[in-house]
């Protein structure tokens, strides 16, 4: 019988918490044509890689290649330039930000003195802004009202992360800046803008037929093994790759250092906005019933979800878990939520976790990483000494630190599945979007040993809360889940802080399924140097799930919105289990287009980081239980997300960066399961590709959109909201302002946004408030209007 979770529990309940009735029988798609029909007539797709288990159905009919139909696909030669990141963030405040950062934090540094004015004016300001909330004020009106507060909070950031400026990827997650980063406590993913930068000027592709012919002819050829042939050309592009940089005779790495020192932070913004006045009751609940409903739920769903998805097992090791010398108390809960066999990752990291090294684990999304770093924990927490009731601030043992609130949420729920048995162990979760004095009450009420945390909420709480220091000394295990975003720019101070708060002497464990070079050169901050690296991810292969179909589709911003709209037409008609995801570059884009393609009747719903926490929450969970639902994104959920079962990932203009392409696709293909990507790029953001060169991502020629249609897309358009058109169009040139490759030239970037105020109907792009262009440093450049 299905189990009723009151509201407050939704938010944690993952995909295995939904009962076996809530789920239709899902039937994966059997092969691609029956997802895109267009590719019929448009697409042709080599098989994948041959005799990998769960793709060999894709090689049908539909991926012969149609006559005349090749030079859709060039996986050869793309352009030569080299992108770089930064980030961005709150949409709102960001837009300005970014420019205002493009003249500040670019240009000159700022003093230390700067530095600590700033970060304690920050202080004091989440200090008063707490006290408010205390007393129970709307701080989300506050916020919304005052943006100069809120460009100083930001400012915070960009001073921060000025005083660290040697980490390249800083500036990568720009929390902050875009509107987006809403996740009140800077602990957001939110709409990390990254900045592209090429030294080279001009995106020409040289679209290289000849190579996209005798790769297609190496995927054919069934006999050899695919993984040399992809050694072979992952060889290839890094040669090409140090040749260009030698030319250059600087590297694309040390380019981004320079150019992105400074910035990342800064736009990872604390706000306070979202924080749900009247929550405070469900919260109580919510956690007084954590441990029992959670166990209750997974048990439900698991096993009708696993046994009526089509999956490959390939994620699966073949080693049980009672074959672990893990307590038989955790076995139990590990087989109630119907896991019998460990992951890869689970396997290859659990034995060393359990002797207590310290561990930086790469794996791929959505292969159980999770697990592999909450049972062992979970562990050490067994094993040690119970703690007197009387103690007054009984030690937390095991702390995990989290990016985002969803993900948190999801973390705390996982480990109390697994907690299942273990009745004198406690979880709980602190994070932003919910009130401090609320966490501390229940704290004190309620101790527990493990404790997930979003890093700002955190770092709060080590400030404000009186005997939380102390309960920090206690942790013998620190856990840093997408470790590569926590130890960018953006959240680097507070994870540093957090680490001084937790003894040296203690167990480290990193995981993600991206870990670019920069991250192992700096993770030392965390690891004792003794640490193990396990990487799961094999030497030559992708980063991405092999059995997940990546395309990227480039057609001009005016085609965007028809081509979306036909994509999703198609897909919804074709899979009577549809599950989308549609990600967008900043918050108010993502709401402009949840309005048009609600307009055109799809089924969509939308999340963002304006939107409160208890809206995300509830969004959220319907997503995960449904089936035929388009969600449309901003990067809350781009990771780490465990949404069961999408069938498609849409990335519709330039992801932040690589890693964050990676994990947006990552939300399809979990567990071995099929699915598909499409990247909908501009032409000139085509630059993008190189990025990702190494990927199995294929071009595909683009769908037609007939002239009904198009005109059905116009018609939608003039029906969303003008503010909303707007703000979309601010959102947007403040997003591509930041990307250095096309905000370097203002007069084309200014010309690019009108091209998509026009894409959204308004032949006149919208008014911008002179202020704002000035922090953007857009004065006085032609095409566009201000007031
Ligand atoms: N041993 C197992 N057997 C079967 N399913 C498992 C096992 N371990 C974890 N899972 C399930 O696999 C799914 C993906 O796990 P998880 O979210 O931890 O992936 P991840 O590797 O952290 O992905 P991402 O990189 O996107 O964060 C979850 O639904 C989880 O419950």
């Amino acid at each position: 019988m299905p189990i009723k979770l009151p509201p407050q529990l939704r938010l944690l309940s993952s995909s295995r918490f939904s009962t076996g009735a809530s789920f239709r029988s899902y039937r994966a798609s059997t092969a691609f044509c029956r997802i895109f029909p267009f590719r019929l007539k448009h697409l042709w797709l080599p098989p994948r890689i041959n005799g990998q288990p769960g793709v060999r159905r894709l090689s049908t009919r539909s991926f012969r290649p149609r006559p005349g139909a090749s030079s859709g696909f060039t996986r050869g030669s793309r352009e030569n330039a080299r992108a770089s990141k930064s980030l961005i963030e709150d949409e709102t405040e960001l837009n300005d930000m970014v420019g205002y950062l493009r003249t500040n934090s670019f240009s000159g540094r700022l003093t230390s003195e700067d530095e600590d004015d700033n970060a304690d004016r920050a202080r004091n300001r989440a200090r008063s802004r707490d006290s408010e909330r205390n007393r129970g004020q709307g701080s989300l009106k506050k916020r919304r009202e005052s943006e100069w507060d809120d460009f100083g909070e930001s400012s915070r950031r960009k001073n921060r992360s000025n005083s660290v400026n040697s980490f390249s990827r800083s500036s990568r997650y720009g929390n902050g800046l875009d509107g987006e980063l809403e996740d009140d406590d800077d602990d957001d993913d939110d709409d990390n803008a990254e900045k592209f930068y090429s030294r080279k000027k001009g995106f020409a592709t040289k679209r290289d037929n000849g190579n996209a012919n005798s790769w297609r002819g190496k995927r054919n050829e069934g006999n050899l093994d695919s993984r040399n042939l992809r050694k072979g050309r992952m060889n290839l592009r890094r040669e090409a790759k140090h040749r260009e940089e030698e030319e250059d005779g600087v590297s694309f790495e040390e380019e981004r250092k320079r150019v992105m020192g400074g910035l990342g932070e800064l736009l990872s913004e604390e706000s306070s906005s979202d924080v749900d006045e009247g929550e405070d009751d469900d919260d109580e609940v919510f956690m007084k019933n954590v441990s029992s409903a959670f166990g209750l739920e997974n048990n439900n769903v698991k096993g009708g979800q696993r046994s009526s998805a089509r999956k490959t097992d390939s994620y699966l090791s073949e080693t049980r878990f009672d074959q672990c010398s893990i307590s038989p108390l955790s076995l139990k809960g590990i087989k109630d939520a119907g896991y019998e066999k460990m992951t890869v990752v689970q396997e290859a990291t659990l034995p060393v976790i359990l002797k207590g090294k310290d561990v930086l684990a790469k794996a791929k999304t959505g292969t159980g990483k999770t697990v592999a770093f909450l049972l062992p924990s979970i562990e050490v927490v067994a094993k040690s000494p119970p703690v007197d009731r009387d103690v007054k601030r009984p030690p937390i043992l095991v702390l995990v630190i989290c990016p985002t609130r969803e993900l948190a949420s999801q973390a705390a729920a996982e480990a109390n599945t697994l907690l299942k048995y273990h009745p004198t162990i406690g979880v709980q979760v602190v994070m932003g979007g919910t009130r401090l004095a609320l966490e501390q009450k229940r704290m004190q009420a309620n101790p527990c040993q493990i404790l997930v945390a979003t890093p700002g909420r955190l770092r709060d709480h080590i400030e404000n809360t009186a005997g939380f220091a102390t309960r920090l000394m206690g942790v013998k295990v620190l856990v840093l889940d997408e470790a590569d975003h926590l130890l960018d720019m953006g959240f680097r101070k507070d994870i540093e802080k957090i680490i001084a708060a937790v003894p040296k002497q203690r167990q480290t464990l990193l995981f993600s399924a991206t870990i670019p070079e920069e991250v192992r050169q700096i993770c030392h901050l965390a690891l004792k140097r003794d640490h193990e690296f396990i990487n799961t991810v094999q030497e030559g292969s992708e980063e991405t799930n092999t059995q997940v179909i990546q395309m990227h589709l480039v057609a001009p911003l005016d085609k965007h919105f028809p081509l979306l709209y036909v994509l999703l037409k198609e897909h919804s008609a074709d899979n009577v289990d549809y599950k989308v995801l549609v990600f967008c570059t900043t918050a108010m884009v993502t709401r402009m287009v949840a309005d048009l393609l609600s307009e055109l009747k799809l089924n969509v719903r939308e999340i963002h980081s304006r939107k409160p926490q208890s809206y995300r929450t509830r969004v959220s969970e319907e997503f995960r239980k449904s089936k035929g639902l388009i969600l449309v994104t901003s990067d809350v959920s781009a990771r780490g997300v465990d949404y069961p079962d999408v069938t498609l990932v849409v990335q519709v203009g330039l992801p932040v960066d690589r890693e964050q392409y990676i994990h947006r696709l990552g939300r399809t293909g979990r567990k071995g399961k099929e699915g598909q990507g499409i990247l909908l790029l501009a032409p000139w953001e085509e630059f993008f590709l190189s990025t990702i060169k190494d990927l199995p991502i294929t071009k595909a020629t683009l769908p037609s959109v007939d002239p009904e249609t198009k005109k059905k897309v116009e018609r939608a358009l003039c029906h969303v909201e003008m503010k909303n058109r707007e703000a979309a169009y601010q959102a947007w040139l403040g997003y591509y302002n930041s990307i250095r490759k096309v905000g370097g030239d203002k007069y084309r970037l200014v010309e690019l946004a009108n091209e998509f105020s026009r894409s959204m109907g308004l032949d006149n792009p919208p008014a911008i408030p002179k202020l704002i262009l000035n922090k953007m440093g857009l004065r006085n450049i032609p095409g566009l209007r201000s007031k």
